[in-house]
């Protein structure tokens, strides 16, 4: 191996095979299943010799990278934190060179519409997860693009003001998001695809049911709930763009606009960002 240059020296680095695209019919009975995923690999370890000398003997190629998640697809794909704690734990268990393997997942909904037939949901909502193994796996699931919006019980008031401020106080506005939300487990949880739900269904209620002062206030109630809501999970992350709906004064066509007619923003957006953490006891 060809020793660096002095003065110079290789970070941190990783490689893999990004954006695997993975359908999976299982065909056990009529009513046909599927499973549609979008996986992601990245390994590292002892990789200078590739990188000061191409010398090649310790790595993986990323193609292979791409073919065992296929043929570990072949035997089922399951929860897809356990798919990708299967898959995470192989590249470190077998590639002398990798002492850490990072496996992300994306999936896309299907709805059935029949026995062999799906519906692509149109909302975008992915559920994710990532799997970081080094001989211990952290598992971390989530949500990407979940659309949500509240018509009324959403004030934004009271914020300091400077000679910068034209923004008008409001009693009430729609609140709306494109929620990112990821939740790492202290312990895995017996069932991911319940303890998934569990989550969803505690984000969907927390922000359907708070009566919001800011999108601030929103996001910690969101993320509190979900670790009331799942004892595995010990923190959230949430990302959630503020899209901006604006009341249009609709008088000079002679019309009130009594919080009717609005206007959906695009761009720019607020970008309001957090984590909520489960305090040691
Ligand atoms: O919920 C909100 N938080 C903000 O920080 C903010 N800033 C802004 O212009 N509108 C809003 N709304």
């Amino acid at each position: 191996m060809n020793a660096p240059a002095p003065g110079f020296t290789l970070g941190p680095n990783s490689y893999g095979k990004s954006g695997i695209r993975l359908v999976h019919v299982d065909r056990a009975s009529a009513r046909h299943a599927i499973r549609d995923l979008t996986v992601h690999t990245a390994l590292a370890g002892d990789l200078d010799a590739t990188h000061y000398s191409g010398d090649n003997t310790g790595v993986l190629p990323t193609d292979t990278q791409k073919n065992t998640v296929y043929a570990f697809a072949r035997d089922g794909v399951g929860a897809i934190e356990a798919f990708a704690e299967r898959l995470a734990r192989h590249f470190v268990e077998t590639v002398p060179a990798v002492a850490h393997a990072r496996v992300r997942i994306e999936e896309h909904p299907w709805t059935r519409i029949g026995d062999h037939s799906f519906a692509r949901g149109e909302g975008g909502e992915l559920r994710t997860a990532e799997v970081r193994f080094d001989g211990a796996a952290s598992v971390t699931a989530g949500v990407r693009d979940l659309l949500l919006l509240n018509t009324t019980d959403s004030e934004f008031s009271g914020f300091l003001v400077d000679g910068y401020t034209t923004l008008p106080e409001t009693d009430d506005r729609i609140l709306a998001t494109a929620v990112t939300a990821a939740w790492d487990y202290a312990a895995a949880p017996a069932d991911p695809d319940e303890a998934f739900r569990a989550a969803r269904a505690a984000l969907l209620d927390a922000f359907a049911g708070t009566y919001s002062l800011s999108l601030q206030q929103t996001l910690y109630a969101v993320g509190e709930r979900i670790l009331k809501t799942v004892p595995e999970a010990r923190e959230v992350r949430l990302s959630l763009p503020n899209r901006h709906h604006y009341l249009l004064d609709l008088g000079p066509l002679g019309r009130d606009n009594p919080g009717v007619v609005f206007q959906a923003g695009d761009l720019p957006y607020g970008l309001i960002e957090g984590t909520v953490r489960r305090e040691a006891p």
